[in-house]
């Protein structure tokens, strides 16, 4: 379907501006999506998708199922190159880089459903966020050279040091497998911080925790902005867990910006409610 003939939703007015949080205005956004859209086929899944992300921020990407949001963590990853637009990270356009390149340039991810190495330890899974900075050659590894056992050593205490993020040192030989399902889901997001992420996107990390672990969750998500200075964009269907940490939401539906503000301009919004916080309440 051609962009002049697709049924559009019909959008509130939504400030133009983007909701970079005061501390991070005087400095360019880590994120940019302009005019981002993706077609499967017929269906356009995501259009005219716009959204800027300041250095530091926590930013809520909501909208009820099926409105696009994994399909946009899909287009900023390059697991989906997109149909249109642009998508710069830290003003560098990624148009034609791979998942493998933008994970580099700085985004890194975690997966609605989790993706661990469940043979391997809890260690050696972030061990392998770790390899982009591992320095030592093919032949000091097979040998098991001098340079080989500092660069582990440094990767060693650098895994460990991430997992204190969580508490989770002590569990650091146990099979990822073996975990209970909140610590898997804290466990990927040490993975994906041992990557050094300027942004970091998280898909329904709350999915499937109790109360107590999503307030937990939500503690940590700020101190890891916190500690690492950057960017936090996340997908949440527990609007708790949202509107309690996000400074800047955006709501998507049918793969279309309705609404982009504050967590109570998003709360107050009619067109929100309608689509969205009216069905689901605040969880
Ligand atoms: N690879 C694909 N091929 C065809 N259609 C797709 C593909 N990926 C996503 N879609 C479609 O795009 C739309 C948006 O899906 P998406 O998974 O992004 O929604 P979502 O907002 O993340 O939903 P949920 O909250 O249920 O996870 C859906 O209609 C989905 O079926």
């Amino acid at each position: 379907m051609g962009r002049a003939e697709r049924p559009r939703t019909k959008l509130v007015p939504v400030p133009a501006t983007n909701f970079i949080p005061e501390r991070d205005v005087d400095k360019s956004p880590i994120l940019e999506a302009r005019h981002l859209g993706i077609d499967f086929g017929g269906l356009t899944a995501v259009n005219e998708f716009d959204m800027a992300i300041g250095r530091t921020e926590i930013a809520g990407l909501i909208g009820p199922n099926g409105a696009g949001k994994t399909t946009v963590f899909n287009l900023l990853t390059k697991v989906y190159q997109p149909t249109r637009g642009t998508i710069l990270l830290d003003g560098v356009d990624t148009a034609g880089k791979t998942t493998v390149q933008v994970n580099k340039m700085g985004i890194a991810r975690t997966f609605q459903n989790i993706r661990l190495f469940n043979n391997l330890s809890v260690e050696d899974n972030v061990k392998i966020g770790l390899h982009n900075h591992i320095k030592y050659g093919m032949w000091q590894g097979i040998f098991r050279l001098p340079g080989y056992w500092k660069e582990e050593k440094i990767a060693h205490d650098r895994a460990m040091e991430l997992l204190s993020i969580f508490d989770m040192q002590d569990l650091a030989s146990h099979q990822a497998g073996s975990l209970p399902y909140g610590a898997q889901r804290r466990l990927e997001i040490v993975r994906a911080l041992a990557t050094n992420p300027s942004l970091l996107l998280l898909d329904e990390p709350a999915a499937g925790m109790n109360p107590s672990e999503t307030a937990e969750l939500m503690d940590n998500i700020v101190k890891i902005r916190d500690t690492f200075q950057i960017a936090v964009l996340l997908i949440e269907h527990d609007m708790s867990l949202v509107m309690g940490i996000c400074e800047g939401i955006c709501v998507l539906n049918f793969g279309q910006i309705i609404a982009k503000g504050t967590p109570d301009e998003i709360r107050n919004n009619p067109e929100v409610i309608k689509a969205y916080l009216g069905t689901k309440g605040e969880e």
